[in-house]
């Protein structure tokens, strides 16, 4: 089937196509009831139960996609987004500059706006250096070589701390078009070996467990940005109903994941203690038992924060405390 020719008329969702955010993309769409196959090496599928159809791209390749409104929604990491921004803040100012007449594209109509975070793929994007190279500040690299993905924000973040050093803290100061006495050079992968290998004096990279960094003989300097994946969407979307019901059905699939459902009996007469151990999201249910003096409470609380919950719980004379998983939730 000619699949381009079938997206008439469908909401576009763009989902990593590779990558450390592509299976719990997939799952959220699992969880989400966005039913699709996706035909071998085809990056564009249909879905069959909504008038969806997913595009599958790079996850650096998103936040573009939304933000020129070519697809509705999106799954991406918010450092992706972060460095977006600043490309299109660099090409605003080269415009201007060159007096250019072609759409600005820091026009409000462009961009992207953030629907939700999505609880996953937290990393941060860092400033790193070889510990035993004597650098342990950003500004220790003002005027060395820094090897990166991320060009633009390496270039705003050398840009303010150039500026920094010359005396300039204007928070406003336009560091886009700043020309850089420290020397970003662009690389697309593997960034971590740049140092051992000469190429660069210090890197500007993603880190989770911080163990790539260790075992390349890296230390963390600075944190530019702190991230994790997040669910974006057009300024303009083709549908804004159909990208409401499936940022709503998202909503509640990250909220019973993020929930648990806990259920006691406790006498009437501590209610009142119990209620503020599980005030629940809006209120506890409470329920009279068949047993005089006692009441039944149903209330979600946070799945970190539900060890501590029970042991309260017990103090105050709860008993039958029952804890559910939640398999999806709306409305919460
Ligand atoms: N180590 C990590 N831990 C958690 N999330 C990460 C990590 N590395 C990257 N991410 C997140 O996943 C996003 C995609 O990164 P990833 O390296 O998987 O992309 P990719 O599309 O495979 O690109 P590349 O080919 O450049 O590696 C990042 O922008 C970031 O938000
Ligand atoms: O702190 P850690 O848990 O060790 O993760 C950090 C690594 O993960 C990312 O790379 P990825 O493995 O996606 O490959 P890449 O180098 O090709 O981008 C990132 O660029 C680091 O290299």
């Amino acid at each position: 089937m000619d699949l381009v020719n079938h997206l008439e008329g469908r909401l576009l969702f763009a989902v990593p196509k590779k990558g450390r955010l592509l299976q719990a993309s997939l799952n959220l769409l699992e969880g989400a009831d966005i039913q699709f196959k996706r035909e071998n090496r085809l990056d564009i599928a249909l879905v069959k139960n909504l008038p969806i159809a997913l595009v599958f791209l790079p996850a650096a390749d998103i936040p573009t996609f939304v933000g020129e409104g070519r697809v509705d929604l999106g799954i991406t990491g918010f450092d992706q987004v972060r460095e977006h921004d600043a490309g299109m803040r660099e090409l605003a100012r080269a415009r201007r500059m060159s007096g250019d007449g072609s759409p600005d594209p820091s026009d409000k109509a462009q961009g992207c706006e953030t629907v939700m975070d999505l609880g996953f793929g937290a990393c941060r994007l860092q400033v790193q250096a070889p510990a035993k190279g004597g650098y342990t500040e950003g500004k220790d690299l003002i005027g060395k070589n820094v090897g990166t993905s991320f060009v633009h924000l390496a270039h705003e973040y050398f840009a303010r701390l150039e500026l920094e050093k010359e005396g300039v803290t204007d928070p406003n100061a336009d560091f886009a078009s700043r020309k850089l006495r420290t020397k970003i050079i662009e690389l697309s992968g593997s960034v971590e070996a740049a140092c051992a290998l000469g190429v660069a004096d210090g890197i500007v990279d993603l880190v989770e467990s911080g163990e790539t960094m260790k075992a390349a003989g890296l230390m963390a300097i600075d944190t530019v940005v702190e991230s994790s994946a997040i669910l974006i969407k057009s300024k303009a979307p083709s549908n804004p109903a159909m990208v409401d019901l499936i940022a709503a059905r998202i909503g509640g699939v990250i909220t019973a994941q993020k929930y648990v459902l806990c259920q006691y009996n406790i006498p009437r007469t501590s209610l009142s203690d119990a209620t503020k151990i599980t005030p629940g999201k809006r209120a506890p249910s409470v329920t009279s038992l068949d047993e005089d003096g006692w009441v039944a409470v149903s209330a979600m609380v946070e799945k970190k924060r539900i060890a501590p919950v029970m042991d309260e719980l017990m103090k105050i004379g709860a008993t039958d405390i029952l804890v559910l998983d939640i398999h999806n939730t709306r409305g919460s």
